[in-house]
């Protein structure tokens, strides 16, 4: 396979309405054309390649049949959605994909009228196509609306939510049930391994008009075609399931790389169905490509890669990453702690648990996708007096806010959240940015939150966590590799809401609150060559504050700075709050505080996100020579 396959049937679809006059055969060739089109695109770009792959049939099956974008077809948490992207006339930008100014990885409504309902976090499609449904038939906008949910991402409750509430309407809506039997790890828990008992050993089995005579069924002029659906029907042994008890037609397990079922059935239901179906496709994630099919994640998210060899071509890193060090220290300290357990929802390897189970097993959990339950499930172990980690990246802990108050802050229970991907995290863009948990963590009483400066900080608040038992604590850490700083040997818990004096200076103070730390002491450089010397302070702590710390800081210098990679109503709005309750602004003190700017941050590198968002060393000096009044020349290139 070249990295730029020929794909004559593929160059004709401008729109899926150029796939409606193609033959099946077409349709066969198109799917492989497809898939070597998305291999090549995301081998120059790197991304999401293993759930695309594991769609391409269904995909293309989909845009054949249906009438998008009058037609919805919404695509759970949307990471598959690259060869959707491809028909649907993004495939001269297809090789822009997660690049600043390129497309996004996931489907988005501002990019294109073919993606209906934007998309990152999963198990919100059936919730979306239901309200679709409901729109179509209350006089909004036509069409049928069709969600696309992964096995991994029907672990979530809210997809059971949307279904009950789908049954219970008994509208015309159509979920196809795209089961590879993998999350980003393999899926656990029971309803895993009911789908797999729904058909394992048996065969593909099929519709459930085949009883009456489903081939007759077929629109014109489809019926011409339909031998092959006479086959695929006459398996039917459907029986009850869970998706029937809840209002769903249950139509499967089919084979969804088969592209003539999945034609014939997708034309059936196009053209029957009445009340809410759930169709039960059977894909291999990475379908296609031997390195994702070999993988173990069978390739859900890669590097640029080399197509012949599979090879990524990732950049060597210089320090080890923040997520490794988090399991490392929590992993030494369960060794000596045999109350320590661990909770992942489903990003094990994402969150560094998985070498957390390799050692501990029984003391670890992956409870799926599913994160308000790992928030619960946490409190409720802290309340039998274990020390649960709840390790989550801080844009998908948002799902479990009412959790985290409900039952873990009001109880002062002492779960210890493990806030991972905190700040701008790059290709994924704003949907995984973790802007919002200083704000949403430090306005809750009794809480303690905790930002590492660096790996070694990190490594401390790990050991902070673990010997807390008063109550909630959290410390958040952000994506990729530390900064390189030697790592404490026996890591002493920090005093819970001390900071930490960095540099003694004068004039101007600067508080950082977590990474943000070394553009601090970058700017600081630049600042120095201009005869400013900058106090810096790394508060560790966003609550309970250093009182003592900040008000000296406050009171001894002409102006303070504060700079955190969070969103405003985090830790500078609480120090804004301390300096106003104590007066100080009454002083002429000058204040100001650098958050992440009130605006959604498209995909790009980390770093030109932090330049968007005016938190990168250039801005911080920038700031320091507006606070006192000084001309400003060439700040930015600091
Ligand atoms: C609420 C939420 N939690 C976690 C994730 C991270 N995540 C992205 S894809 C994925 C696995 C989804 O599995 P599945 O739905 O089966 O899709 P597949 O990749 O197998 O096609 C996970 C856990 C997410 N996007 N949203
Ligand atoms: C689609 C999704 O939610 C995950 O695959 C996410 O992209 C993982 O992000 P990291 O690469 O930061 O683990
Ligand atoms: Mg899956």
């Amino acid at each position: 396979m070249s990295d730029h396959p020929t794909t004559p049937v593929l160059d004709r679809v401008h729109t899926p309405d150029d796939m409606k006059t193609m033959s099946d055969a077409e349709l066969h060739q198109l799917a492989d054309e497809l898939r070597a089109e998305t291999i090549s695109a995301v081998s120059e770009t790197g991304g999401h390649l293993g759930a695309g792959l594991g769609v391409v049939e269904l995909t293309v099956a989909l845009h054949a049949v249906f009438d998008a974008p009058k037609d919805k077809i919404i695509w759970d948490v949307s990471h598959q959605c690259y060869p959707h992207k491809i028909l649907t006339g993004r495939r001269d930008r297809i090789r822009t994909l997660r690049t600043e100014g390129g497309l996004s990885g996931f489907t988005k409504r501002s990019e294109s009228p073919y993606d209906p309902f934007g998309a990152a976090h999963s198990s919100t499609s059936i919730s979306a196509a239901l309200g679709f449904a409901v729109a179509r038939d209350l006089g909004g906008q036509g069409g049928d609306a069709i969600a696309v949910i992964g096995d991994g991402a029907m672990s979530a409750g809210m997809a059971y939510e949307a279904m009950n509430n789908a049954g219970h309407l008994g509208k015309r809506l159509i979920v196809i049930l795209n089961d590879n039997e993998m999350s980003i790890a393999p899926p656990t828990g029971a309803m895993s391994s009911y789908l797999s008992r729904l058909y394992a050993g048996a065969p593909f089995q099929e519709f459930k008009a085949a009883a009456k005579g489903a081939v007759s069924l077929l629109p014109e002029p489809f019926r011409e075609g339909a031998k092959r659906a006479k086959d695929i029907f006459k398996h039917m042994t459907v029986g009850g399931t869970l998706f029937e008890e809840l209002g769903f037609s249950y139509l499967g397990p089919i084979d969804g790389h088969d592209m003539d079922q999945l034609l014939a059935v997708l034309r059936t239901v196009k053209a029957r169905a009445d009340e809410p179906i759930l169709i039960h496709a059977i894909t291999k994630k990475g379908k296609g490509y031997g390195p994702a099919e070999a993988a173990t994640d069978k390739g859900h998210a890669t590097a640029k890669f080399d197509v012949i060899t599979g090879k990524q071509k990732k950049t060597p890193s210089n320090a080890p990453s923040y997520t490794s060090v988090f399991a490392e220290a929590l992993i030494a300290q369960a060794a000596d702690d045999p109350k320590i357990v661990a909770v992942t929802a489903a990003m094990p390897d994402g969150t560094g648990l998985n070498r957390f189970m390799d050692r501990f097993a029984s003391r670890c959990f992956d409870v799926g996708i599913a994160e308000q339950h790992a928030v619960t499930f946490s409190a409720g172990m802290a309340a039998g007096g274990l020390r649960p980690f709840c390790a989550l990246y801080s844009t998908f802990l948002q799902r479990g806010y009412d959790q985290v108050v409900h039952d873990v802050a009001i109880q002062r229970l002492p779960v210890r959240f493990a806030i991972d991907r905190a700040g701008l995290v790059g290709a994924d863009g704003a949907t995984h940015a973790g802007s919002y948990d200083v704000a949403y963590l430090a306005n809750l009483p009794g809480f303690v939150v905790m930002a590492a400066a660096d790996e070694a900080e990190l490594v401390r608040m790990v050991a902070t966590a673990a010997a807390y038992d008063d109550g909630p604590i959290a410390f958040r850490f952000p994506r990729g590799e530390g900064v390189g700083v030697e790592m404490p040997e026996n890591p002493a818990p920090l005093e819970i809401g001390k900071g930490r004096m960095i540099r003694e200076g004068a004039q101007v103070a600067i508080l950082s609150f977590g990474t943000r730390l070394q553009e601090v002491m970058q700017a600081c450089e630049t600042l120095a060559a201009k005869g400013i010397t900058p106090t810096v302070a790394d508060a560790r702590f966003a609550k309970p504050l250093d009182r003592d710390l900040i008000l000296k800081l406050a009171t001894t210098h002409e102006a303070l700075i504060c700079v955190e990679e969070g969103a405003v109503g985090g830790f500078g709005s609480h120090v804004a709050q301390l300096l106003a309750d104590e007066g100080v602004f009454d002083h002429g003190l000058k204040f100001r505080s650098m958050v992440l700017p009130d605006i959604f941050i498209d995909q790009a590198s980390p770093k030109a996100m932090y330049d968007v968002a005016g938190l990168n060393a250039g801005d911080i000096t920038a700031k320091v020579l507006e606070v006192l009044g000084v001309a400003q020349i060439g700040a930015q290139s600091a």
